[in-house]
C-alpha cells in the first residue's frame, strides 16, 4: 500500500450543473432552454427523460448544502441557468432568478464553501436559439450582457468564474454529431459555433477585467487522451488529431491567439473553413487566471482511412469500462495534463470534472460503489503523478455531487457520490462519499 499525498493548499470540491439538478423548469419566471425543447422532443433522450424535476435542487438546495458541509469540501462548482436570469436570453431580467442564486450562494458562503460559478453549462435560452443560437454572432453579445449582469450582481460573493463548460460538447457534440441539444449535424455550423463560443469567452473575460471584479476567471474544456496502437507515424498522427479536436482547438486560441494549423488544414480538407472576423483572435486571447479541465476517459487508437472525422478507430484493449461504457484510463489523465502544461506553460489548473458512471443502487440504506472508489483512487493517483511532474494543480472536483440528468442518457447513468431516488428524491450518501470525505479531511489516501 502507498500513501498518495496532496499539496497542503489543495482545494477539494464537487460539481453539478443547473439543468441537470435544479428542476423547477417552469417556476419563478424561468424561460425555456434548448434542453427543455430537446428533452421534450421524442427520441432525443433515453427513456423520454427531461429536467422538469431532476433532483429538485431548486427547492432542496439547503439539504444539498448540508450534505456538502458534511463532505467537507472547500469549493462547490455549480452553474447558473441563463434562462432564470434572462428568460428571453436578453432584455428583461427576472428578479426571482437573481434572488434564487443570491440565496443559494449566501448559504454556501455561510457554510464555509467557496462558490465556483459556471456561467454557461449548455442551457441556452430557447429564445436565442430561435434566432440561430450560437451560430448567430448576436448570441455573443447576449452572453456578454448576461455575464456582466452576473459579475455586477455577485461582485464580492462569487470569486471564481467559469465562462463556458466543455465548448467541444456545445459545438461539435451538439451541432456535428448531434447527440446533444439542439441536435444539428453540420460540421461547418459546429466549427462556426466553436469560434463564436471562444469569442464569447474572450469578450466576457474582457468585461470581467473592465469591471475590476475581485476574483478569478477561466473556462473548462473537456479533454480526452488517445495513445497509438503502434509506433507507426500514421497511428500517432491520428491520435494527435482527436486530442487536438478537444485540446488544441480550444486552448491554442485562448493561450496562443491562433488556431492549431494542423487542425485548420485537416478541416479544410473536409471542406470546412473558419470564419474569423477582425479582432476576434485578440478578443479570444485574453489572459485567464485558471484553466478548468474535465477528464473522464481515454483510448488506444490506430489510423483507419476514411473513418470518422479524423481517420482512426478505437482498439478494444480489455480495459475495465464504466456503466456508460467508457474505458477506465487513468494514464490518459496524467498524459493530457502533462501535454497541456508542456504546450501552454505553468497555467493554474482546477480539475473541474472527473468521475465515473456506476449505477449501484441502495441496499439497506447503503450504496456499495467500490468501482467508483477504485476509479477515484486511480485518477487521483494519476493526478498526484502529474503534480509531482510539475503540473500546477490547484484543486479537484468530483463529477458529481449527486446522481443527476445525464443529458441524452437521461437518468439511466449515475455519476454521483450521493444516490438520488428519482421517485422520492431521497438522497443517500454512497460509500464513495465517505471515502472522498476521508480523503478531503486527510488530504491523502492509502492505495
Ligand atoms: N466523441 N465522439 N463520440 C461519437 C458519438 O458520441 C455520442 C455521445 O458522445 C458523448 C461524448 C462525451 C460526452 C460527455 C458527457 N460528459 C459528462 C458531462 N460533462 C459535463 C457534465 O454536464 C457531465 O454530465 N462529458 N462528456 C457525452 C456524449
Amino acid at each position: 500500500m502507498a500513501i498518495i499525498q496532496f499539496p497542503k493548499d489543495m482545494k477539494w470540491g464537487t460539481a453539478t450543473a443547473s439543468y441537470q439538478i435544479e428542476g423547477a423548469a417552469n417556476e419563478d419566471g424561468r424561460g425555456p432552454s434548448i434542453w427543455d425543447t430537446f428533452s421534450h422532443t421524442p427520441g432525443k433522450v433515453k427513456g423520454g427523460d427531461n429536467g422538469d424535476i431532476a433532483c429538485d435542487s431548486y427547492h432542496r438546495y439547503e439539504e444539498d448544502i448540508r450534505i456538502m458541509k458534511d463532505l467537507g469540501i472547500d469549493y462547490y462548482r455549480f452553474s447558473v441557468a441563463w434562462p432564470r436570469i434572462y428568460p428571453n436570453g436578453k432584455g428583461d431580467i427576472n428578479p426571482k432568478g437573481l434572488e434564487f442564486y443570491h440565496d443559494f450562494v449566501d448559504k454556501l458562503i455561510e457554510n464555509g464553501i467557496e462558490p465556483m460559478c459556471t456561467l454557461y453549462h449548455w442551457d441556452l435560452p430557447q429564445a436565442l436559439q430561435d434566432q440561430g443560437g450560437w451560430a448567430n454572432r448576436e448570441t455573443i453579445d447576449a452572453f456578454v450582457q448576461y455575464a456582466e449582469t452576473m459579475f455586477r450582481e455577485f461582485k464580492g460573493k462569487i470569486k471564481y468564474w467559469i465562462t463556458l463548460n466543455e465548448p467541444w460538447c456545445i459545438s461539435f457534440l451538439s451541432n456535428h454529431i448531434g447527440a446533444h441539444a439542439p441536435g444539428n449535424q453540420d460540421l461547418q455550423l459546429a466549427t462556426d459555433i466553436s469560434h463564436h463560443l471562444l469569442v464569447a469567452h474572450g469578450r466576457a473575460v474582457k468585461k470581467f477585467r473592465e469591471l475590476e471584479i475581485d476574483g478569478q476567471i477561466g473556462f473548462a474544456p473537456n479533454t480526452t487522451w488517445l495513445d497509438p496502437f503502434s509506433d507507426q507515424q500514421e497511428d500517432l498522427d491520428a491520435c494527435q488529431r482527436d486530442i487536438g479536436h478537444y485540446v488544441e482547438w480550444f486552448m491554442d486560441p485562448v493561450f496562443k491567439g491562433e488556431y492549431p494549423q494542423f487542425m485548420v488544414e485537416w478541416f479544410r480538407k473536409k471542406g470546412v473553413e473558419l470564419h474569423i472576423q477582425s479582432g476576434d483572435l485578440d478578443d479570444i486571447n485574453q489572459p485567464i487566471d485558471f484553466l478548468g479541465i474535465n477528464y473522464y476517459t481515454g483510448h488506444i487508437a490506430r489510423y483507419k482511412e476514411n473513418t470518422g472525422l479524423f481517420d482512426f478507430e478505437y482498439i478494444e484493449m480489455g480495459y475495465e469500462r464504466t456503466d456508460i461504457d467508457w474505458p477506465v484510463y487513468p494514464e490518459g489523465f496524467f498524459k493530457v495534463l502533462t501535454h497541456i502544461t508542456k504546450r501552454y506553460g505553468d497555467v493554474p489548473i482546477y480539475i473541474t470534472e472527473n468521475g465515473a458512471c456506476y449505477n449501484d443502487e441502495p441496499v439497506n440504506g447503503k450504496v456499495g460503489d467500490d468501482r467508483r472508489i477504485k476509479y477515484l483512487q486511480q485518477h487521483l493517483t494519476a493526478l498526484s503523478q502529474a503534480i509531482e511532474s510539475g503540473v500546477n494543480i490547484k484543486g479537484y472536483f468530483v463529477w458529481s455531487l449527486m446522481d443527476n440528468f445525464e443529458w441524452a442518457e437521461g437518468y439511466s447513468k449515475r455519476f454521483g457520490i450521493v444516490h438520488v431516488d428519482y421517485n422520492t428524491l431521497e438522497r443517500t450518501k454512497k460509500d464513495s462519499f465517505y471515502w472522498y470525505k476521508k480523503t478531503i479531511a486527510n488530504n491523502w489516501f492509502e492505495y
